[in-house]
């Protein structure tokens, strides 16, 4: 599974940690930025990433920021990427089961390290449900 993750400068500690524990279990990966604690623009490493995504290059996004939300905004402005913002592990489950999501944003500053990986676990582990979902999921994207 090649899996890319990205965000900004808040999320820069968190993202060392996911990137280090995604490297050890051998995923191929890609670092979109930032590359240090410098303030940095979100949408900078967001769009990269997610037309790397569109592109199939990667078939997992992982975004951090503050509070998650200016990565999770800015991704999906892209017609093939569904992010989910996500704050505990029932609705990390459901991004997959119900909502197909390919990527997943973390707000680094609401929550502790150790529980961002365990989010980024869930993420890549758990299926679509399809069924009555791939319909509503398929009624998302306009034209
Ligand atoms: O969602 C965000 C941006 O819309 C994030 O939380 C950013 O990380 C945050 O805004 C960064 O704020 P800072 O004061 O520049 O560190």
């Amino acid at each position: 599974m090649k899996i890319a993750i990205g965000g900004d400068h808040a999320g820069f500690e968190y993202k060392k940690h996911i990137l280090h524990w995604l490297q050890e279990q051998n995923f191929e990966t890609a670092d979109f930025g930032p590359y240090s604690e410098e303030s940095f623009d979100y949408p900078d490493s967001v769009h990269p990433l997610c037309n790397a995504i569109e592109n199939g290059e990667y078939e997992f996004g992982i975004l951090i920021c503050g509070s998650g939300n200016g990565v999770c905004m800015t991704a999906n402005k892209h017609q093939g990427i569904r992010a989910g913002l996500v704050w505990d592990e029932e609705i990390v489950k459901l991004i997959r089961l119900h909502n197909n999501a390919n990527v997943i944003c973390l707000p680094a500053r609401f929550i502790e390290k150790e529980t961002a990986l365990q989010f980024v676990k869930t993420f890549i582990t758990t299926e679509f449900e399809g069924g009555r979902h791939q319909r509503r999921v398929g009624k998302i994207a306009c034209a």
